[in-house]
Formats: C-alpha cells, sequence, structure tokens
C-alpha cells in the first residue's frame, strides 16, 4: 500500500465526519446560512493567501524544476481560479467580495495556518507536503460526496462550487501532491514518516473544525476590545 493510502485510511475517520458535518451537508441541501457563508469566505480568503505562501516556501525548498513548476502552477490555481468557488457563496449571500477580506484569522483558521507554517518552518519537505495535502484532498472528496448524494443541477445554488470541488482539476493537484509525498516517503525512516503521518491527521483534524469553525461564527473572546 502506498504512504498516501495508508494516510487516508488512517484518518477515514475524520474525513467521514466532515462529509457529515451540517456545514457540509448544508452546502449539499443548498440551507446553509448566509452568516455561517459569510465567516467562512472572510476566514477562507486569509487562509487561501497563507497557503500560497506556503506553496512558496515548499517552491524555494524545491530542487527540481518539474517541482518548481508545480508549486507554481498550484500557487496561480489559487490566485486565479479558486475564487470561483468564493463568488458562488458571495453571489448567494449578495455580499461584495471585497468586504470580506482583510479581516483577522478566528482562531482555528490561525490555528490551521499557524499548524501549516510550523512544519513548513521546522520540518522536512515531505512533512510539508503531509501538512498541506488534506486541504485538495478533503475538498475534492466533498465535492465527489456531494456530487453522488445529491446530484445538483445547474439550478443548485452550489453547482458551481460543488462542481469545481470535484473537478478534474482538484483531482490533479491532489493526485500530484500525493505523488510527490509517496516518492519522498519510500526513503524516509520511520521517525520522519511519523512526523508526516502526525502533521496530516492534525489537518485533517483542523479542516473539521475549519467547518465548524465557520458553522458557529466562532470569535476570539471579546475581539471588539482589541481591534476598536
Ligand atoms: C480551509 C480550506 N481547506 C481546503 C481548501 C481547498 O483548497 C480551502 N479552500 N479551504
Amino acid at each position: 500500500m502506498n504512504f498516501t493510502d495508508q494516510l487516508r485510511e488512517e484518518n477515514n475517520d475524520i474525513f467521514q465526519l466532515i462529509f457529515n458535518h451540517p456545514f457540509v451537508q448544508g452546502i449539499g441541501t443548498g440551507e446553509i446560512s448566509k452568516d455561517a457563508l459569510a465567516h467562512y469566505i472572510k476566514a477562507d480568503f486569509e487562509y487561501l493567501n497563507a497557503f500560497m505562501q506556503i506553496y512558496g516556501i515548499a517552491l524555494s525548498k524545491s530542487k527540481k524544476r518539474d517541482d518548481i513548476a508545480y508549486f507554481f502552477d498550484q500557487i496561480n490555481f489559487i490566485l486565479n481560479d479558486e475564487i470561483h468557488p468564493h463568488h458562488n457563496f458571495c453571489n448567494h449571500i449578495g455580499v461584495d467580495y471585497a468586504s470580506l477580506q482583510g479581516h483577522p484569522l478566528p482562531p482555528t483558521a490561525d490555528h490551521y495556518i499557524k499548524h501549516m507554517m510550523y512544519h513548513a518552518q521546522m520540518g522536512t519537505s515531505s512533512e510539508i507536503l503531509g501538512a498541506l495535502l488534506p486541504c485538495p484532498w478533503t475538498y475534492l472528496e466533498i465535492g465527489r460526496e456531494l456530487m453522488e448524494q445529491y446530484n445538483p443541477n445547474k439550478d443548485h445554488p452550489f453547482y458551481d462550487w460543488i462542481s469545481f470541488y470535484a473537478s478534474g482539476d482538484v483531482d490533479n493537484t491532489t493526485f500530484e501532491l500525493r505523488k510527490r509525498l509517496d516518492i519522498l516517503a519510500e526513503n524516509a525512516a520511520k521517525d520522519e514518516k511519523d512526523l508526516i503521518r502526525e502533521a496530516f491527521r492534525k489537518s485533517c483534524q483542523l479542516e473539521l473544525k475549519f467547518w465548524e469553525m465557520a458553522y458557529t461564527c466562532e470569535s476570539w473572546p471579546n475581539a471588539e476590545k482589541v481591534n476598536s
């Protein structure tokens, strides 16, 4: 079994909790609240900025042109393509995208980006990939699950969001990341593999908590006091 197949199997519990989370199911039924959607976009816009920065760190540690090209393309994908699902949510709630940008990250999103930054700064290349992989992988599978469960047509309010993440592009991103991690894992000692497994699991858990954060509109205690 490939190393990433093992990671997927070990974390199936969290994947299932993500598929069944009320926010994710609310995308499927179209009934997720507007407040939760706005909260999600605010956090996700900043999260994706951080994600591109981490791809940049991975790029700077790459030796092969093929890997440099991969990380470059992924940054481009987030910048130019991954805005479409955000636009889908913004159009649905009738809120201007720009007004949801530049907000401070709620605790869980803050934790998640700092977790990835930690592995990017302190860990090996394979640890970075382990921390990054649940991001495209969980969304790819959410897209596929919602496609299967709800079979949305073009009239579904989140047709664009669901078809974006179920698409071949996200499949390809995930596949390429897995391929790179599987190659690195072949030469990794057990200790290093355990660090990757830990980084991967924590990212899966933080993906789940990110949905919960948006669903409950999580905020910092007494946040207004700091921001005023
Ligand atoms: C938190 C989070 N994880 C994964 C993705 C998919 O890129 C996203 N947009 N946001």
